[in-house]
């Protein structure tokens, strides 16, 4: 199964939105808003949608940040392979509310609750934040992860 998704964080004034995800793959986590991008849509607009979806409100000021492979084996069997294109947006317009997949927080830029969140994230988050565009690819056993590599993209 290969899945094409998306993760957005919004990053204003010093702080990062994030959601406690409630639902779905890696629920109880704190991650970017994000999801499934949908036939005929490209990874921009599937990223909006998803964050006024999960939290209400409309992100601007995107820029396109990398793309993570995740790709998760059950013992020698792939189970799923996924390709996130991942987001910054500097503004959004609307206030941040709770839905029945998330509920947002914000928090400072240094202090990322890294140990409730994906393993992977503590490898690649920071330097997002920090305005580098990555390529990553995470190898991960019944999503534990197994292996990791991370490259910054030349621009
Ligand atoms: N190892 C990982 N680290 C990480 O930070 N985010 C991950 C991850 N593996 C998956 N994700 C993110 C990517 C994407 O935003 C989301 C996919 O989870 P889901 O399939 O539950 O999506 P949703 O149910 O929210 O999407 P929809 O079905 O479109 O509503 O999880």
């Amino acid at each position: 199964m290969i899945l094409l998704e998306t993760l957005l964080y919004i990053i204003k004034n010093g702080k990062v939105l994030l959601i406690r995800k409630k639902r779905g793959l890696g629920a109880g986590y704190f991650n970017g808003v994000g999801g499934k991008v949908e036939d005929n849509e490209d990874v921009n607009n599937a990223a909006i949608r998803e964050c006024i979806e999960e939290i209400g409100v409309k992100p601007r000021g995107l820029k396109w940040m990398g793309l993570l492979e995740f790709w998760n084996y059950d013992n020698n069997a792939i189970e799923s392979i996924h390709f996130v294109h991942v987001f910054t947006a500097s503004d959004y317009n609307g206030e941040p509310r709770e839905s029945d997949e998330a509920e947002p927080l914000w928090f400072n830029i240094n202090e990322i609750p890294f140990n409730s969140m994906w393993e992977d994230d503590s490898l690649w988050l920071p330097l997002i934040l920090s305005g580098r565009r990555i390529y990553g690819r995470f190898i991960f056993n019944k999503w534990r992860m197994i292996s990791h590599e991370v490259h910054s993209i030349c621009t």
